[in-house]
């Protein structure tokens, strides 16, 4: 059995850093889905412009094929899983998937992604993440959680969730 968490949200959230924190406390392997674009979807999304689902076919594969591929039982990935039909994709990729989303409010996503170096993603492409992205309604295997804070604090709120839903280490 392969279980999957998934830190999900738009850019900014801050999923590849809550991602890396959740890998190291449960001593998994952390893949992050920006890895795996092509470079000519990079050089996209670095003009602020976003990808469509054509060209983000061969990039769910690719990410497929990398976490099918990893010996261990549990993998943290980071990705954005804006839509409903992305997140579908994903849910065929392990046996046993768990979505964490991080909630964050436009305001401070773009001062967030304003401060970020050396990242192909910046505030340009904020307006169509948010546009892309759709709030999962009844997908009960989403959990949300307020990604404002520190993330010295969310990551103890992550692994205590975790526990109590019985999906944890
Ligand atoms: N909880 C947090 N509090 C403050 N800054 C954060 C937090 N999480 C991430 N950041 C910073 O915000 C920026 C975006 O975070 P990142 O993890 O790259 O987000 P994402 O992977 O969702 O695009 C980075 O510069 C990161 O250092
Ligand atoms: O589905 C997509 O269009 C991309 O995955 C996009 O949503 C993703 O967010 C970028 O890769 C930016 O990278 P960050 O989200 O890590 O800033």
């Amino acid at each position: 059995m392969k279980r999957l968490y998934v830190v999900m949200g738009v850019s900014g959230c801050g999923k590849s850093t809550l991602g890396q924190l959740l890998a190291q406390r449960l001593t998994a392997p952390f893949l992050d889905a920006d890895d795996y674009h092509s470079e000519a979807a990079k050089a996209l999304m670095r003009k602020g412009i976003g990808l469509n689902d054509v060209m983000r076919a061969p990039w769910f594969d690719r990410l497929e094929q990398a976490i099918k591929s990893q010996p261990e039982s549990s993998i943290v990935l980071a990705c954005s899983a804006l839509s409903k039909n992305h997140r579908q994709r994903i849910r065929a990729m392990a046996s046993e998937v768990r979505f964490l989303l991080l909630e964050v409010a436009p305001d401070l996503l773009s001062s967030r992604l304003e401060n970020r170096q050396q990242h192909f993603a910046n505030t340009s492409l904020l307006k169509s993440q948010l546009s892309t992205f759709e709030y999962p309604e009844n997908e009960n295997d989403v959990l949300p959680f307020d990604g404002a804070g520190e993330s010295a604090i969310l990551i103890e709120h992550v692994i205590d969730t975790l526990e109590r839903h019985n999906v944890c280490c």
